[in-house]
């Protein structure tokens, strides 16, 4: 019996029923690129076809399928069901006979959607296991067992239920087949992902999780092809189909209730007077535009090794090693400015650093806070640190180890602004970004976190010492430089000058003509960045918070008073807080401890500098 799941090249695409119902499969994908739709296409399909399975549904997302199919069993907590109309549950999760139940329906290849969403979820499973086991061993009745997120329930590192390990090497046998689904591939023990001969593969961007799939692959060029698919698009591979094909599944014929929430409609562009067109240039929010170059760091891509035993990492000595960046070190940012010798450049005084690190805290929080739900467990963020610790990037020192890891959450700002633009005809435009809330650095989400300098000299200003010091240039400027350059009258610029004086951001280098002008220098690196039409979406899927945090010393005075400076007309539409998840890995030898931050997401290291 063949199986329509979907189109590929837009032809109609089936699959092997019988590999389906009693084969081991594996379905992997990262979050929001449709594993759970193409879950319950695959399971309206066997509805269809009377064909049994039992979903284990973690989400309580599926009992949307008795839309269509109310033959389905839902089994859940009580109260799972409260905001559902028309459906409802069938049986309490709490009282019912498990084995009598499971036994009913194998034997009348009844579907079955087991919710645990309400109720500790590991226990329920382990027994359901068990009892499917034991019913397939008796009944020998085709009969399909559905794991989603099986990260949770068979992890690579933690205690696996070893009953579904069983169920894939000895499941087929006895008709039970198993099909699990997982955004996070490399954190699933291997003993159940080695028996799937089946495998439907969408979208995954993580390092790790595309080497762990790179198994099924014949070239690295086609595993990189799995960071360009979009949602619903997938490679169904191994038995289920001749060749390995790329589809796209089909529509849902029952509501899909994984969707996320969508942000209000906004208007990007209106038009205000039509006039005179303006050149606009389309610089970023990112781009900075004068003192600083600082390249971003580059990144880490070597391969990572898998290391099994953890954390007994030891290092041989290496001296020569570049000595990792200390917290709250600022002249390393700073760029090698043409036209200046290293020498001459004023350096931050000591007062300054002291000043900004009395300000970093951090804090456990009490109240419910939204925070990015992290992708990378601690085991594995041990592991990376691991890898880069036995790769002695970091050396200093034999007998070098782990020692602990924690999540740490770092709050960040989606700022979004409007504001007009051009001379004659006059567009409002829109821009956004986000900036860390601890110093008020530009962030890049993508990819794993990386801060860029952006706001965060200029914090606490006020706008005309703002406008001052963001023109400024190591080569030195006067007072009436400045007055040119900012367009603002004598006396704004010398108190300007002043303040930033007293704080140690400006100082005189020099002085020239008859009369002795005084030559002003910064003491700070970095320009701020030009306002552009960028958008930076930050879609991640949250939570509450839930552990150690760094306080908030952003606040949205700030980023108003520095975008003012940039542009007059520019007003902040969106100020929102989320926390954002880093293992903070402690690692040392008896000489030395060092911290090295792994990104809870992409599982990449992160230069935080805080
Ligand atoms: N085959 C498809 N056709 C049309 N839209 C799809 C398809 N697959 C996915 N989508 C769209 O992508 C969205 C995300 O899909 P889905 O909820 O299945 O993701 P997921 O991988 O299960 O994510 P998560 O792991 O976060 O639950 C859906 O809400 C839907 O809008």
């Amino acid at each position: 019996m063949q199986l329509k799941i979907g189109k590929a090249q837009g032809r109609d695409f089936s699959i092997d029923a019988q590999e389906l119902v009693t084969g081991r499969t594996c379905i992997i994908a990262q979050s929001g690129a449709g594993k759970s739709w193409s879950i319950a296409v695959l399971c309206e399909t066997m509805c269809r076809a009377k064909i049994g399975f039992c979903l284990i549904d973690t989400e309580g997302e599926y009992y949307s399928l008795k839309e269509k199919f109310p033959d389905i069993l839902w089994i859940g907590a009580e109260g799972a069901d409260a905001d559902v109309d028309d459906i409802s549950l069938d049986y309490d999760i709490e009282k019912i006979n498990i084995k009598q139940l499971v036994s009913k329906a194998v034997s009348e290849s009844r579907p079955i959607i087991f919710d645990v969403s309400e109720v500790d979820m590991v226990p329920r499973v382990t027994r359901l296991a068990h009892v499917l086991y034991d019913v397939a061993s008796e009944q020998k009745k085709p009969y399909l067992l559905i794991v989603e997120e099986a990260d949770k329930f068979i992890p690579q590192s933690r205690d696996s239920i070893k009953k579904i390990e069983e169920i894939s090497r000895r499941g087929r046998k006895r008709g039970l087949g198993l099909l699990v689904a997982t955004q996070r591939p490399a954190i699933v023990t291997k003993n159940v992902l080695s028996q799937c001969n089946n495998q439907i593969i969408g979208k995954l961007s993580i390092d790790n999780d595309l080497k762990a799939v790179g198994i099924f692959f014949s070239s690295k060029q086609e595993v990189e092809e799995l960071t360009t698919l979009n949602p619903g698009d997938f490679f169904v591979m191994g038995s289920l189909a001749h060749e390995k094909t790329k589809i796209q599944f089909g529509k849902r014929q029952t509501k899909h209730r994984g969707v996320t929430p969508l942000l209000e409609e906004r208007e990007i562009v209106e038009y205000f007077e039509e006039e005179e067109e303006e050149e606009e240039e389309d610089m970023s929010i990112y781009e900075d535009a004068g003192r600083i170059t600082r390249p971003d760091k580059p990144e880490d891509d070597e391969e990572d090794e898998n290391i099994s035993k953890l954390p007994e990492i030891l290092l041989t000595d290496h001296p020569e090693e570049e000595q990792e960046k200390n917290d709250f070190q600022t002249e390393e940012e700073n760029p090698k400015t043409p036209g200046i010798k290293e020498e001459d450049k004023p350096k931050p005084k000591p007062a300054q650093k002291k000043a900004a690190r009395k300000k970093i805290t951090r804090s456990t929080t009490k109240s419910p806070e939204e925070a990015v739900i992290n992708l990378i467990e601690r085991d594995e963020a041990f592991e990376i640190a691991g890898t880069k610790l036995r790769r002695k990037r970091f050396g200093f020192g034999s007998g070098e180890r782990l020692i602990s890891g924690n999540m740490i959450y770092i709050p960040l700002f989606h700022v979004s602004v409007k504001y007009i633009r051009g001379r004659f005809r006059k567009t409002t435009q829109h821009t956004s970004f986000v900036i860390d809330g601890v110093k008020g650095r530009c962030v890049d989400t993508a990819g794993g976190l990386k801060f860029r300098p952006c706001f965060s000299d200029y914090i606490g200003l006020d706008e005309n010492s703002i406008k001052v010091l963001n023109v400024m240039s190591f080569s030195g400027e006067t007072v009436a430089d400045l007055e040119g350059m900012t367009r603002l009258k004598q006396s704004p610029v010398k108190s300007a000058l002043s303040r930033l004086e007293e704080r140690k951001m400006v100082t005189i280098s020099d002085t020239v003509g008859e009369s002795d002008e005084p030559v002003y220098v910064p003491l700070i690196t970095s320009t701020l960045p030009k306002l552009g039409t960028r958008q930076r979406n930050f879609d991640f899927r949250t939570g509450t918070l839930n552990g150690e945090k760094w306080d908030i010393n952003i606040k949205e005075g700030d980023i108003r008073t520095i975008l003012k400076a940039l542009e007059p007309t520019s007003e902040i539409i969106e100020f929102r807080l989320y926390y954002y998840p880093l293992f903070e890995i402690k690692a040392g030898s008896d000489l030395e401890e060092r911290t090295l931050y792994i990104d809870a997401l992409s599982g990449r290291e992160v230069i935080i500098n805080i």
